[in-house]
């Protein structure tokens, strides 16, 4: 585990203090700055240059009516993805992030000469309401391919990690590993995912209940077999990725409910790594805030988003840059003749 410098963090602090403006003007952006001080050592920290892996993985759980979207559909944005027609397409674009894009379990069998990293576990997970999603073993294979993805972007200069999700079903699979690790219930949990109604979340929160139940009676207890028994094989792999970076000495961006939901479980595998991570954006699933003050994270942003796949982390990176160039290049009082407060 990377260590932190709260020496360049106080002196980050110390800087904000002495820029032309008054103490605390800039908000949250002055203690973000300090945030990435603190991690990178340096009083004035580099322009963090993001990087994105988007994993794909199927749900056995979506056969019983939890989303508003076929499965077909993971492997249809799969291929979206490669043409670069998909909202987190552009976004990478906008921001110049390399994108990657990993097959950790899509159950349909994806063309070898697609290009992306064909890492697949296993044909989608099982059905988590009536058994575990996977095995212990191929929790810890999809554990191992979100950390090479976070190796390979970081060989590539990326100082800013964004783990993005695809896969139908996994706002109830997430649900499942929120309320395992919250303590919280699956009525205040569970949220409209793709767009489904009251009716269809009323089912979704008793497959919820359902599938807790049964992990519990299967032995679940620690991150890894709770992600076992009750997650997906992309969320997996977004928590091998956040594990990694926080490994690498390198901050993540925690993108929506799936993300948090990877965070949560990959906590509860190295409690210290979540000193990493910090939440782009309030996703409108219903459970996100609950999930993101479990990890004690307060998000940058809310625009309303419910989409996952690395999207709002993406949006938030500029805002993070942002405020790094501030903390970087804004005179001080004395470095512009400025008189100070009375
Ligand atoms: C076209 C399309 C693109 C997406 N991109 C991300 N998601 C998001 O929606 C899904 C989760 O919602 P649920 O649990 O309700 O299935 C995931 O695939 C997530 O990445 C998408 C969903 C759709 C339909
Ligand atoms: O917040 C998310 O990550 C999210 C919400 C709804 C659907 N897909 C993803």
């Amino acid at each position: 585990m990377a260590v932190l410098h709260p020496d360049a963090g106080l002196a980050a602090r110390q800087r904000q203090s002495q820029l032309t403006k008054p103490a605390g003007s800039l908000g949250r952006l002055e203690a973000l700055a300090c945030w990435l001080a603190e991690r990178s050592g340096q009083v004035c920290p580099p322009l963090p240059q993001p990087g994105i892996a988007v994993f794909a993985g199927d749900h056995g759980v979506a056969a019983d009516g939890v989303s508003a979207f076929p499965s077909a559909v993971t492997a249809e944005m799969v291929k979206n993805f490669t043409r670069g027609g998909a909202a987190i397409n552009v976004l990478a674009r906008a921001i110049a992030a390399p994108l990657e894009v990993v097959d950790v379990g899509v159950a349909s069998p994806l063309p070898a000469e697609l290009p992306i990293v064909h890492a697949r576990v296993r044909a989608g997970t099982g059905n988590l309401r009536t058994e575990a999603a996977m095995s212990l073993d191929e929790c810890r294979q999809a554990l191992a391919i979100g950390r090479a993805s976070a190796r390979r972007l970081h060989a590539q200069g990326v100082t800013l990690l964004i783990a993005g999700d695809m896969g139908i079903g996994n706002t109830t699979a997430s649900a499942c590993l929120v309320c395992a690790f919250t303590g919280a219930t699956p009525e205040d949990i569970v949220g409209l995912g793709t767009g489904i109604d009251d009716a269809r979340r009323a089912h979704k929160v008793a497959v919820v209940g359902e599938a807790l139940a049964r992990a519990q009676a299967a032995g679940a207890h620690d991150g890894e077999s709770w992600l076992a028994q009750v997650g997906g094989l992309e969320i997996a792999a977004m928590a091998g990725l956040l594990l990694e970076a926080a490994a690498l000495g390198i901050p993540a961006l925690l993108d929506g409910f799936i993300a948090t939901a990877a965070a949560l479980a990959a906590r509860a595998i190295k409690p210290a790594a979540a000193d990493w991570w910090l939440a782009s954006h309030r996703s409108q699933e219903q459970g996100h805030l609950r999930a993101l003050a479990a990890l004690g994270l307060t998000p940058l942003i809310d625009l309303e988003l419910r989409l996952g796949e690395g999207s709002g982390a993406a949006l938030a990176v500029p805002l993070i840059q942002m405020a790094v160039r501030l903390h970087n290049e804004m005179a001080t009082f004395a470095e512009a003749g400025v008189s100070g407060a009375a």
